[in-house]
């Protein structure tokens, strides 16, 4: 009996349609998400994220990481970025990762969000570098946000809340369809970081 993630039924869509999003809830027990957390937070080498838009420089108070399994240069805002090696923390929870989902990936981009101050803004993530239609995890460290999604045409919005340690995965023609954000929010203090694992292809 898994009393851990009771009532949660992975194989649900929590989208209404054009796409697919299934919730795992969590993937790690809270000991084990608070290490991984902690680990995270000191041996990444976070660097704010860039962007240029109309030829003016942006830096953004929100982190990045990115890696890869080889050095890829991933473009996107008008900026090249590298991947780095994975770290051995990385290299467990993209197995622990794809163990739960049956998928494989071969990146994966860190976000780092101090506090609720900061978000990020409505997207999708279809950069032609990124394998179509391919599944994108995504896996919450720190303090519990809520994350929504909003159909590109009926701009119908559903929205969920990712606690510590959970995971969900977008797949299916869900970027195609759907934009999704990270609202900022005045309540929440402390910082999240979350892992999106990703298929690159070239
Ligand atoms: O922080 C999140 O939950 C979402 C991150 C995201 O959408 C992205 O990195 O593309
Ligand atoms: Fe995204």
């Amino acid at each position: 009996m898994d009393l851990f993630n009771i009532e949660i039924d992975e194989t649900k869509n929590l989208l209404p349609k054009d796409g697919i999003v299934n919730y795992y809830g969590s993937l790690l027990l809270p000991a084990v998400a608070d290490h991984y957390l902690t680990s995270l937070l000191t041996t990444i080498p976070w660097k704010p994220d860039e962007a240029v838009i109309f030829g003016k420089h942006y830096l953004t108070k929100r982190k990045i990481a990115w890696f890869a399994n080889i050095p890829y240069a991933y473009t996107y805002s008008n900026i090249t970025k590298r991947a780095l090696p994975w770290t051995p923390e990385l290299v467990e929870l993209k197995k622990l990762v794809e163990e739960k989902t049956g998928e494989h990936f071969n990146s994966c981009l860190l976000n780092l969000y101090p506090t609720g101050n900061e978000g990020m803004a409505w997207h999708s993530d279809g950069e032609k570098d990124l394998k179509k239609n391919g599944a994108i995890a995504s896996l919450s460290l720190g303090a519990e946000r809520k994350f929504s999604f909003r159909h590109k045409q009926t701009k119908e919005t559903v929205s969920f809340l990712l606690p510590h340690g959970s995971l969900l995965v977008m797949k299916g023609t869900t970027q195609t369809h759907w934009l999704h954000r990270l609202p900022p929010t005045t309540r929440v203090k402390l910082p999240r970081v979350n892992l999106t694992f990703r298929t690159i292809t070239n």
